[in-house]
């Protein structure tokens, strides 16, 4: 047993939290009707309700065949877009918290398009906007070449949600890649890192759980990572394998490439524990090198940015 002080230490790193049961919907089937694809979004959030989720998370790109190319014609205001009216209808519905994966958005003023994620309580009030702050510009000759920034813009602030289960960190995709991003929101208090993305059939084999394991181990954190479910008539195959891991670096839940919803046990004490048995938190060298999340101020909207 750890000296008090330590125990202390330990759970004063983490907000406020209590265990919750977290669902990653795989989504399958979506297609060139968008119409078509909130239906079957929302009905898959109402399922994993049924099924006792109470964190509910979808895919990147949920409304919409993913590609450069659609983004324009997919993309919606948060004002009044009808994606973010199903997913606000849908989380008031289901009564959970909803990480509604994401969206091409349109900004009104600017005529910017966003890859965004947003998020709502159990009422369904949108209580987060994430941007994607990576844009996910890569090119393996011969094997797969993709330009988000021909298109989209990038967002310029951290997310940390608040839910009544604890602080979650949300990145999409790309963002993944950056271990900034969960370091940053381990140490102001997130319990779990979540990305909804869409890796493909190059990147999915080599890094998609690699990055999730290497965010949860040196983070001593939760990682949640959700795809949709593969296709393999259109034109970009996602990897699909949505996966959870624990603190401990563990992968807890995750499956193949098919539709289906992938549940696990969140437990704030699985946290504790790991940082009480192995306490990296305290042992970092801030005198040798920078903590990178001291600059970083987070606001009621749940933003976080350089101070
Ligand atoms: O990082 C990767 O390999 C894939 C990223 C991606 O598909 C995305 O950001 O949408």
């Amino acid at each position: 047993m750890p000296p008090s002080s330590v125990l202390k230490t330990m759970s004063s790193i983490l907000s406020p939290a209590s265990p919750f049961k977290l669902a990653l919907i795989q989504l399958g089937g979506v297609g060139a009707d968008k119409a078509k694809n909130l239906v079957h979004t929302r009905d898959m959030i109402l399922k994993a309700a049924n099924n006792g989720a109470q964190v509910v998370v979808l895919p990147e790109c949920f409304n919409s065949p993913y590609g450069t190319n659609y983004f324009p014609q997919y993309a919606e205001t948060l004002q009044d877009g009808e994606s973010v009216a199903m997913l606000s209808a849908a989380a008031k519905e289901a009564k959970v918290y909803l990480i509604g994966g994401s969206i091409p958005e349109k900004e009104e003023a600017s005529g910017n398009i966003y890859n965004t994620l947003t998020a709502y309580d159990p009422t369904g009030r949108m209580i987060a906007k994430h941007r994607k702050v990576h844009l996910f510009d890569i090119d393996v000759p011969g094997k797969i070449k993709f330009k988000e920034s021909d298109i989209l813009s990038q967002g310029d602030w951290l997310t940390h949600v608040n839910t009544k289960y604890g602080k979650i960190g949300v990145g999409i995709c790309y963002d993944m890649r950056f271990p900034e991003m969960a370091t940053i929101a381990a140490r102001k208090g997130c319990l779990v890192m979540i990305y909804p993305g869409a890796f493909n059939l190059i990147t999915g084999p080599l890094h998609w759980e690699l990055l999730q394991r290497a965010r949860a181990v040196d983070n001593q954190m939760y990682v949640a990572a959700c795809s949709p479910a593969r296709d393999l008539t259109a034109n970009y195959h996602a990897w699909g394998h949505s996966t959870v891991v624990d603190p401990k670096g563990v992968v807890i839940a995750t499956t193949e490439e098919s539709e289906t919803i992938v549940y696990a046990d969140i437990d704030p004490e699985q946290v504790k524990e790991v940082r009480t048995n192995i306490p990296l938190y305290n042992q970092r060298r801030f005198d040798v090198y920078d903590d990178v999340s001291v600059s970083i101020k987070e606001h009621e909207d749940g933003t976080a940015t350089k101070k």
